[in-house]
């Protein structure tokens, strides 16, 4: 298949998949769940609760990613994988903190927040990849990447119509997503490296990761507690179930394309696939719901497009002697 139509059928996947992912996310993180809790005297009164269980959470899906995996590997087996286990490990420890982090952010940041700080994804990924996982890009690249995130926050950012104190200020929220910021920079350098060193397949490294992943948060999540909260929270509201069924069966088959981008191209196109598919989404609802674009989104929206024209047509170095 050429690598334009691979590319394409990647982002696509990522598109569709997170799209729906996106939605449940939301959903499941930002809704308000209320309950009739009886007191000792029998009187009953409606009590309205968050789900707070980020570990949990990322628990289940990385659990599913893997078995998704295994099933594919067990169907269409591959040839040895010959990634250093440390690498592995590593990768999956950052890879479950920067899910951790900003599925935790959304308990202090609203979600429209969250998704514009992890926007820009690509700059630590690209800065880490050089400095860690021993890439190097040509200088253009480093400013066509700037101007797809820039133009990315530009047009996602939203001015509060009433700036209360708390949402100004610098809080634990915006500090979680700058940690998940590095953990995925740190994340793509390590996979630059197994790309470089063992090539695995991508079905290879989604196994490979997620296996890790399940075991630190199998510990984190018995040691913190939080799995018998997280059970008592589950059968008070069954709903969350489904939600989180759907959403880790639908991050699964998304995270099956992402590791198809990151072993065939890169873990940096696949970061500036999934920052520009979050400003498509909101381009999309703009346009369904034929919403006005203000001057600022506009030059967001022509940034990105630039980026990406000037990305995809003039970011190729010259061609590399091996
Ligand atoms: N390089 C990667 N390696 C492994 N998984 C990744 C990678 N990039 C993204 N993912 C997975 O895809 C999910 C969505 O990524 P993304 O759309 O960038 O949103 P987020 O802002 O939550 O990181 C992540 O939570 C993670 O599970």
């Amino acid at each position: 298949m050429p690598n334009n139509t691979k590319f394409l059928i990647c982002a696509a996947g990522i598109f569709v998949c997170y799209f729906y992912f996106g939605i449940l996310q939301e959903k499941i993180t930002r809704g308000q769940y209320s309950y009739e809790a009886v007191d000792e005297n029998g009187v009953s009164t409606k009590v309205e609760e968050r789900y707070t269980y980020a570990l949990a959470l990322v628990f289940v899906q990385c659990f599913v990613n893997y078995f998704f995996a295994k099933g594919m590997l067990y169907v269409w087996p591959h040839g040895e994988d010959t990634t250093p286990k440390l690498y592995c490990a590593s990768s999956a420890l950052t890879y479950l903190l920067a899910m951790v982090c900003s599925n935790m952010a959304l308990q202090w940041v609203s979600y429209p927040t969250q998704v514009v700080g992890k926007a820009g994804k690509p700059i630590p990924v690209m800065v880490l990849g050089v400095l860690i996982g021993r890439k190097s890009y040509p200088m253009k690249k480093y400013f066509f990447v700037l101007m797809i995130v820039i133009g990315v926050i530009l047009f996602m950012y939203k001015e509060k119509a009433s700036t209360k104190q708390s949402d100004t200020s610098f809080g634990l929220g915006e500090l979680l997503i700058l940690l998940s910021l590095t953990m995925d920079g740190l994340t793509g350098a390590v996979q630059e490296r197994i790309k470089a060193e063992a090539k695995p397949t991508a079905q290879q490294m989604m196994l490979g990761m997620n296996s890790f992943a399940c075991m630190f948060l199998a510990v984190a999540l018995l040691l913190s507690g939080e799995l018998i909260k997280f059970i008592e929270f589950v059968s008070r509201h069954p709903i969350v179930v489904t939600h989180i069924s759907l959403l880790a069966l639908a991050g699964a088959l998304g995270q099956l394309f992402i590791f198809l981008t990151v072993t065939e191209f890169g873990p940096l196109p696949c970061s500036v696939i999934t920052t520009t598919r979050k400003f498509f989404t909101v381009l999309g609802s703009v346009m369904l719901f034929g919403n006005v674009l203000s001057a600022r989104q506009w030059l967001g929206a022509v940034t990105v497009f630039t980026g990406l024209f000037l990305d995809v047509f003039f970011s190729k170095g010259p061609p590399k002697k091996k």
